[in-house]
């Protein structure tokens, strides 16, 4: 009964937190486009950073752009998004553009001196990549911060799972990202193949960054990767769902499926076939460890098997629940090692704030894996430590390598690259 009161009134503050007084040296934000995701990724979770304020705003119309501003009380309306970065106001830069233009105007906005908060995926191929983390404007002295938003990875719950296993103890990862379909429409931007979409490049991009930091290291080979087509008549280079298997050098593997138009899977399948399917939403992932013998007792050898399972790794603030599966055997090895005890173990474990043990770092029970990215965001901006928690260039770049090589097995092109390319 507790539990649910504190359930709802954190869902309510997350999306209605105290305002925070702003400090005078506070970093202005602009925002390029009046985007669908602004109000959660930034605009919200601004309200209760003392260090942050939203200044401003540009969108392609006008009228949106005023419309957008006035709801969200943002106070500077600006033409255009080269307006915008050319404002000396303006500190910082949000980009929640489609894919397809990140490059573009990220690599505008770091020429321009601003920070920049990039929407993930962080552009649409590696060569886009390499050349925007790469570009020596990056590396000069108070070089403005970068960072690709992949929010997840800076919450509470995200670095609690990663501690409760050592990468090369990885046996099996299995990501079920799926969401149902109906959702999205066809035209979608994440549909639009000349704006960078296809489901790999959405939900695949958190499913690709969770492998890689599971097993903290690259794929040594990509053993398969299949997808399935949009309908009839939609774009036929996007992806509608993407399964892929990757080996790596401990040899383990990780096994994606990342879905967009999830159907199916009840009885009568003739019948039931266009249904959506709600089975795995919100997104989760198993990781299956190595077996480890712990100790003979006479004849018997005991060996335990843990797998770590994250439910809804995607956006946990809302909720989650880490479980902890352990198999414990007793075998005996005088009858050739044959099982003669089992026994399981279910744990559940949820951090929606950091540990005890982690005292030193901010947090707030209902902040969210946004408010915690803009945390770390502005502590790199400000050049302080922070929570230790961050995604670097080189990350992004192997990031995008991995998302082009599984389309190219898949046998779909690469995303196209920007006309704005910058080669060095
Ligand atoms: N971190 C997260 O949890 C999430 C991240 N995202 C990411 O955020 C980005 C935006 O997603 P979302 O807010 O859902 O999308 P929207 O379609 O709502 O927003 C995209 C914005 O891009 C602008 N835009 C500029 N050129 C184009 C164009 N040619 N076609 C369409 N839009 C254009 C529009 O701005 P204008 O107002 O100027 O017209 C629009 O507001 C994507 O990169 C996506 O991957 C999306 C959802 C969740
Ligand atoms: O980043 C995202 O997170 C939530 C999803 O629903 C969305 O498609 C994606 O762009």
């Amino acid at each position: 009964m507790f539990g649910l009161f504190y359930f709802f009134k954190r869902l309510y503050t997350i999306f209605n937190p105290p305002v925070a007084p702003k400090r005078s040296d506070a970093l202005r934000f602009g925002i390029l486009g009046a985007a669908t995701v602004a109000p959660q990724s930034l605009i919200i979770p601004a309200r209760s950073h003392p260090e942050v304020i939203v200044a401003a705003v540009a969108a392609r119309d006008q009228k949106r752009a005023h419309a957008f501003a006035k709801k969200h009380r943002i106070p500077i309306v600006h033409k255009s998004y080269d307006d915008l970065l050319a404002d000396p106001t303006i500190d910082c830069v949000y980009i929640p553009l489609p894919i397809g233009l990140h490059y573009e105007w990220a690599l505008k906005a770091i020429k321009a001196g601003k920070h920049v908060l990039l929407e993930k995926p962080c552009v649409s191929n590696a060569t886009e990549a390499r050349s925007l983390f790469r570009h020596p404007v990056l590396n000069k002295p108070d070089a403005p911060i970068l960072l690709e938003a992949f929010h997840q990875r800076f919450y509470p719950s995200w670095q609690t799972f990663m501690s409760l296993f050592d990468s090369e103890d990885v046996e099996e990862v299995n990501v079920k990202s799926w969401l149902f379909a109906g959702l999205l429409p066809f035209d979608d931007i994440r549909f639009n193949y000349a704006l960078s979409g296809g489901t790999f490049m959405d939900y695949g991009a958190y499913a690709v960054s969770t492998v890689r930091s599971i097993f903290a290291s690259e794929p040594t080979a990509i053993k398969s990767a299949t997808y399935r087509p949009l309908p009839n008549g939609f774009d036929e280079h996007c992806d509608e769902a993407m399964f892929a298997t990757y080996e790596f050098a401990n040899g383990g593997t990780a096994k994606l499926s990342v879905d967009l138009q999830a159907t199916g899977g009840y009885w009568f399948p003739a019948l039931t076939r266009k249904w959506p399917n709600f089975r795995n939403f919100p997104p989760w992932l198993t990781v299956k460890l190595r077996a480890k013998k712990e100790g003979t007792e006479g004849r018997f050898e005991k060996w335990t098997q843990k797998s770590v399972i994250m439910n809804n790794y995607m956006v946990p603030h809302l909720w989650h629940r880490i479980d902890i599966v352990t198999n414990t055997e007793y075998r005996d090895t005088q009858e050739g090692g044959k099982l003669v005890r089992h026994e399981k173990n279910i744990e559940h474990m949820k951090a929606y704030n950091w540990l005890t043990s982690e005292k030193d770092r901010k947090c707030e029970e209902w902040w969210s894996t946004y408010r915690y990215q803009l945390e770390e965001f502005v502590n790199q901006v400000k050049r302080r430590e922070g929570s230790g928690v961050w995604i670097d260039g080189d990350d992004s770049i192997k990031q995008m390598e991995l998302v082009d090589k599984t389309y190219l097995l898949a046998g779909l092109p690469l995303r196209p690259t920007s006309q704005a390319l910058e080669t060095m």
